[in-house]
């Protein structure tokens, strides 16, 4: 029995090692294209992976040191891009799978980079403001060589934000000896920044969300939405639901969840939210982020970290549409169970692609030294991300298959078909 359990236990910590089960949706997305094997073996890992040690001298006159990294997971398109996270559960494998992902969502919304991440492990909740300016400006310094505004491109991510970038940028200036606003994007209006890069990762999914929702007959108008995490993505969410009259009756951060069927108070709770999306602890009567996912709701939008919808709870999960801000909130296993319920599940590659399509805008606009208005990004977004989600829609009808896999078949075949033009493969 025992020895059962712990058999079990590891078919569990294996479903749920993202790297392993992105190499599977790619693995069966090339087989799906009719790809030879080797293509796999190109895409299956990022083709680079520094780690970097990053020393800080703390407050308190102590020597830190952190480690980071940064993934580059295939270049064939164009220089990568993606963002940085600041957490204290970051791994290699989980910024590596990062990496791939970021490829995978500029295939589908047609952007000329490849994908990229970084992490740091660290919690910058709990680090004073010179602390992370250091460790930020470490951080740079010890990419600096494999990054740039033609190579590598970061941008925010978990518990990082337009602050961040411009410290990075800063940094990264000093280094190049010029003003480099195109090296990361995510910036302050001020420094390059574009209209609506904050709030585009929340609008690409409200986009996402409006389009499923006409494809399952709701009506965005009363219907009743649960969101986890109120950060970024999450609150800028809220409010867009909000606004377009839908009920949302549940959020949450890292500490806990708020549940009112009649609606929160979501301009109340935007207002007390802190800079990491913390805002349940002022509260007494909460519910924990299990039973959050599993509320009565129409449409649910997992908006934080990795491996929320798993094969314990997707049976339990009672929305009729899943909209991923997140990336990988969702296990391959889960995946395959709410699509057999009949739930219609938008992949994070699709349905998070918002933030890099309009850090892409910030890139060309930095590029161009000319700036657009909020109107204009948002057309342009709107454009991108409709289509997209009609492609990977009709993929997923036409060749029968979850729409997570026709995702990944479009994304995939975008950076295979590169990377055959140039010869690798
Ligand atoms: N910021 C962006 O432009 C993009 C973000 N994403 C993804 O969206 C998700 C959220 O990112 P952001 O909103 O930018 O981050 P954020 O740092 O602004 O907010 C993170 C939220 O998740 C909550 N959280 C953290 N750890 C948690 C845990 N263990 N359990 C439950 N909640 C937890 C935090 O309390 C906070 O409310 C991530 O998966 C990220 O990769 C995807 C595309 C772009
Ligand atoms: O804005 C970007 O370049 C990347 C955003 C990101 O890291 C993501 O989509 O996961």
């Amino acid at each position: 029995m025992a020895a059962e359990k712990g058999a079990d236990h590891q078919t569990m910590e294996a479903s749920r090692d993202v790297l392993k089960s992105t190499q599977t949706i790619i693995h069966e997305a090339l087989e799906k294209l009719g790809y030879p094997e080797e293509v796999y073996e190109l895409l299956k890992e990022p083709v680079r992976m520094l780690t970097v040690k990053i020393p800080v001298r703390m407050d308190d006159g102590t020597v830190k040191i952190f480690t980071g990294y940064r993934a580059q997971h295939n270049d064939a398109v164009g220089p990568t891009k993606g963002g940085v996270r600041f957490h204290p559960d970051v791994t290699e494998n989980e910024v590596k799978a990062l990496s791939i992902w970021m490829t995978l969502k500029c295939g589908i919304v047609n952007l000329p980079y490849g994908g990229g991440k970084g992490g740091i492990i660290c919690d910058p909740r709990k680090m004073s403001f010179r602390e992370l300016e250091n460790l930020s400006r470490g951080y740079v310094r010890a990419i600096s060589q494999i990054v740039g505004p033609t190579k590598d491109i970061p941008a925010p991510d978990v518990f990082t934000n337009s602050q961040i970038m411009a410290w990075m940028m800063d940094e990264y200036s000093r280094i190049d000896e010029f003003n480099s606003p195109g090296f990361i994007t995510g910036k302050p209006l001020v420094l390059g920044g574009s209209h609506g890069r904050e709030s585009a990762t929340a609008k690409g999914v409200t986009i996402c969300i409006r389009e499923a929702a006409r494809k399952k007959g709701i009506d965005l108008k009363g219907a009743r939405v649960v969101i986890q995490g109120f950060g970024n993505a999450g609150s800028f969410l809220a409010k867009f639901m909000h606004d377009a009259g839908a009920k949302v009756i549940g959020i949450s951060d890292a500490y806990g969840a708020l549940h009112d069927p009649e609606g929160l108070d979501i301009d109340y709770l935007l207002d007390r939210r802190d800079s990491f999306g913390t805002v349940t602890t002022l509260f007494k009567n909460t519910i924990t982020n299990k039973e959050l996912l599993e509320l009565d709701c129409d449409i649910l939008v997992p908006a934080a970290i990795e491996n929320q919808i798993t094969e314990e709870n997707a049976h339990n999960i009672r929305a009729k549409i899943v909209v991923e801000a997140a990336n990988g909130p969702t296990t391959l296993e889960a995946t395959e169970i709410l699509t057999n319920r009949g739930i219609l599940l938008v992949p994070d590659v699709l349905a998070s692609a918002g933030g890099v399509t309009v850090s892409y805008f910030e890139w060309v606009q930095n590029n161009q030294g000319y700036y657009w208005t909020e109107e204009e990004v948002e057309e342009k977004l709107e454009k991108v991300l409709v289509q997209s989600f009609n492609t990977v829609y009709n993929t997923s009808r036409s060749r029968r298959v979850n729409m997570r896999l026709a995702a990944y078949m479009i994304g995939v075949r975008r950076v295979a078909e590169a990377s055959r033009f140039r010869g690798w493969i």
